[in-house]
């Protein structure tokens, strides 16, 4: 891929309609420019290449042969809608890529008229796609209903309950299955095997092309010799077609066909359109396609950072390594203590940091697909027969399996740990992915338990107090960004569950402030200590349950309280600092909360977004300088 490439059609192509001037040759010309254009701009963005890279000849035959808006287009997750972007006039605007105010990594209805369905979280297309089918009937209209759905996502389950409507209805509406044999790590599951035994045997085609010539052959026949030609016909549909399993559910299936050869996906599409139900196209396309670093490593490349396009090398940020890294580090060391700890990951394994523990433990590494609600589930499961299962899960996804947490684990008192990763602020991912409702989510779940450490090291402790604990389920969260390079202890010791732990003293006022938030409530203090305010700061690292003794000792000392976190103030840790005092009585004290407001923070960097909530120490110092009253601020 040459560096400097002259966008010569593409740059002619503003809305969908310019596409449908073009012959099938130009078309095969803008995929090629818009290969250059996504591996130019993305070395400077980052963003998710690979999956753009694998959609580009799809993507162009939906804008060329259907008509969106009219025409709904659903991207499943969303994260592959770059080029649906550049075709439908936002080509100009990829300098500011998932960047603060500037276009988003996902579909987004604000965006553009063509932005139908947003999403982030997968598997959700066929159900949206099915309601908006109904909806088309009901108001008696006529316009197509596409979905693009990923071989990872169709693991979903929600994508399986919509299948399963969406052939017992048997509207009208095209999915389109981009399969890459990729979900972010390798595919995994029956499905994906029975997907990879379709583009295997290419045979299934031919034979099938064959099996049906040959009875045509046979002479016009009625009676029951028509009968049973037209039930071996059937049955042979196990043998040959390909797609057997989507026709059983009730779609139409075509495929595979090779989603780069944009001839050949014209007019599978062209036929797909003409079926009078609901159909599934199975395109089998290249993840990272064209761009050979992608093609190589698409797991790496799913999401990528700014790069140097010639070598492929990513631009590093150096500093102290990541929660993530040092999670997946310290279970290794625990693991190798004790064989009951086995780690279960949602399609995550990379993100998660779980690819160590998977080469040193390949017998204790579950990668169950993208079903969040079946590895909690199954987590439970293990739990039940006294292994010590660890559920790896970024904050955000973890809300798809909210009624296990609370049916199969909680209410069940099981031993199930939860390692939250993503918790807070993500950064570009944005408001789909934030990880700020799992605390109050998980919060008011009995018998829960809730930690987020101060610091990496603090995190190592917790995943031992987190083995070491037998009375249920406990979780510890932590966000997506480096440690503070904090030295490490080699010996890990639990942390006496429900304790706090004072970081600062102070006798005018009290900030109880949780995880990477910890940083900023000592720069406040010290802020304040300059006009002569003594604040204490205080790491809240028990979220539930909160430290008893010190919060009644704050209330016996009457002195102002400010809570800290990054995570939604509504139903948030300090509303459980409310409710703690309301539960003991505790009447008049001086109370506020911060947290994230009530509203979806879009995407940026973690410190624009932390900005733009206020969490600042200037913000905090003048919190602190209303609860403080005058009397204790010296002159
Ligand atoms: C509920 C949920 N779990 C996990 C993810 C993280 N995730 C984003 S894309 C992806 C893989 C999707 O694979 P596929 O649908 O095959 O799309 P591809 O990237 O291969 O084009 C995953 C696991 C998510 N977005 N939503
Ligand atoms: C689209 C999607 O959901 C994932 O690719 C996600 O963006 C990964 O997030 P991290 O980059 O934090 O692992
Ligand atoms: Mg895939």
């Amino acid at each position: 891929m040459e560096s400097e490439g002259t966008s010569v059609l593409l740059d002619h192509i503003h809305q969908p309609e310019d596409l449908k001037r073009l012959t099938v040759e130009q078309l095969e010309q803008v995929a090629e420019e818009t290969r250059q254009f996504l591996v130019e701009k993305l070395s400077v963005t980052g963003g998710h290449l690979a999956p753009n890279l694998g959609v580009v000849e799809l993507t162009i035959a939906m804008h060329y042969l259907f008509d969106s808006p009219k025409d709904k287009f659903i991207f499943d997750v969303g994260h592959q809608s770059y080029v649906h972007k550049i075709l439908t006039g936002r080509k100009d605007k990829f300098d500011t890529l998932r960047k603060y105010k500037g276009l988003c990594g996902f579909v987004k209805r604000s965006e553009s008229e063509h932005d139908v369905w947003e999403a982030g979280h997968s598997s959700t297309s066929l159900s949206a796609a099915m309601g908006m089918a109904v909806a088309r009937d009901l108001k008696g209209e006529t316009n197509r209903i596409i979905a693009m759905i990923g071989d990872g996502a169709l693991t979903g389950g929600m994508a399986l309950e919509a299948l399963n409507h969406i052939g017992h209805e048997k509207r009208k509406l095209m999915v389109i299955l981009n399969d890459n044999e990729m979900s972010i790590a390798p595919n995994v599951g029956a499905l994906s095997h029975y997907l990879a035994r379709i583009r295997s045997d290419r045979h299934y085609v031919k034979a099938k092309e064959e099996f049906e010539h040959l009875i045509k052959k046979i002479p016009a026949i009625g009676g029951t010799l028509a009968k049973t030609a037209e039930r071996v016909k059937d049955s042979f549909k196990y043998l040959v077609v390909p797609g057997v399993w989507f026709e059983e559910l009730g779609l139409t299936y075509l495929g595979p066909v090779d989603g780069h050869n944009l001839p050949l996906l014209l007019d599978t599409m062209k036929q797909a359109d003409k079926v009078n139900g609901p159909v599934l196209v199975h395109v089998i396309t290249t993840k990272g396609k064209g761009y050979s670093p992608a093609e190589a490593d698409s797991h790496k490349w799913h999401g990528i950072s700014p790069y140097k396009i010639e070598s492929g090398q990513v631009l590093k940020t150096v500093g102290p390594p990541m929660y993530t890294e040092v999670f997946g580090s310290t279970l290794i060391e625990l693991a190798k203590q004790d064989e009951r700890i086995v780690a279960i990951t949602p399609a995550m394994p990379g993100g998660s940091g779980l690819l160590g523990f998977a080469k040193e433990f390949p017998d204790r590494m579950f990668d169950v697909g993208i079903a969040e609600q079946h590895a909690a589930t199954f987590s439970a499961g293990l739990a039940e027969e006294g292994l010590k299962p660890v559920f790896a899960v970024y904050s955000t996804f973890l809300q798809r399996a909210y009624d296990q947490v609370v049916h199969d684990i909680c209410r069940a008192n099981l031993n199930v740990v939860f390692a939250i990763d993503r918790a807070g602020f993500v950064g570009p991912d944005g408001e789909t992915h934030q990880g700020v409702y799992d605390i109050a989510y998980l919060r008011s779940i009995p018998n829960m338990v809730l930690m987020m450490p101060k610091d990496e090291n603090e995190l190592r402790h917790m995943m031992k107090t987190a083995f070491e604990y037998n009375e249920g389920p406990i979780a510890y969260r932590y966000p997506r960004e480096n440690g503070l390079g904090v030295p490490i202890d080699e010996t890990l010791q639990p942390i006496p569950i429900g304790t706090w732990e004072v970081l600062r003293p102070g006798s005018d006022a009290a900030i109880l402030a949780v995880g990477p938030m910890i940083p900023l409530a000592l720069e406040a203090a010290e802020a304040m200590s300059k006009e002569g305010v003594q604040v204490r700061v205080i790491n809240a690292r028990f979220i539930k349950p909160m430290d008893e003794a010190m919060l009644l000792q704050l209330a016996k000392e009457d002195i102002p309280i400010l809570t800290l976190e990054e995570g939604a103030a509504l139903g948030g840790f300090g509303s459980g600092v409310l409710e703690h005092y309301s539960q003991h009585n505790v009447y008049g004290l001086r109370i506020k909360i911060i947290g994230v407001p009530d509203y979806f923070v879009e995407h940026g960097s973690v410190k624009e977004q932390r900005k733009e909530v206020g969490f600042t120490a200037e913000r905090l110092v003048s919190e602190l300088q209303a609860l403080v009253p005058r009397r204790r601020q010296r002159a």
